[in-house]
């Protein structure tokens, strides 16, 4: 009903203002588009779903997320898909890595922070409801 739309529209604020300043940090410049197929053809290969923030904030948009766990497991996405296809011991794999683990414990934070434990739970409501 009204109050569940509004309770949404809450979360789709809440998540769209984490990924805007997400995106607005110079240290994840690089998790801010999709991988370039074309640059690098071996991508999907390895990597069984791509995520980057704009696609999360596509993915706001579009309603996709009815709880902040749903949108962790794909904010969480971009940094695992990271770690994994940057495994080497050379210095711009180590870089990416470093910003890989950067971008997981700031997300982190920012929820442990920010997020309401009562509101997640009414969102955890609606979605089984659903
Ligand atoms: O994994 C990534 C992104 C970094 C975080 C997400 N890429 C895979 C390629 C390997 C490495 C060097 C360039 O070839 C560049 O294309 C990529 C992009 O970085």
């Amino acid at each position: 009903e009204q109050q569940e739309e509004d309770v949404l529209r809450e979360l789709r604020l809440f998540l769209r203002n984490i990924t805007e300043r997400l995106s607005l940090d110079r240290r994840f410049k690089a998790f801010t588009k999709p991988v370039d197929i074309e640059e690098v053809p071996d991508y999907i290969l390895v990597i069984k779903k791509p995520m980057d923030l704009s696609t999360l904030l596509t993915n706001i948009d579009e309603s996709k997320y009815v709880t902040v766990g749903k949108f962790m497991s794909d904010a969480d996405l971009i940094w695992r898909n990271a770690l994994e296809y940057n495994p080497d011991s050379d210095p711009m794999d180590r870089h990416i890595r470093h910003r890989a683990y950067a971008l997981k414990d700031t997300i982190r934070a920012i929820i442990r922070d920010e997020l309401d434990e009562e509101f997640e739970r009414v969102c955890e409501e609606i979605r089984e409801s659903r």
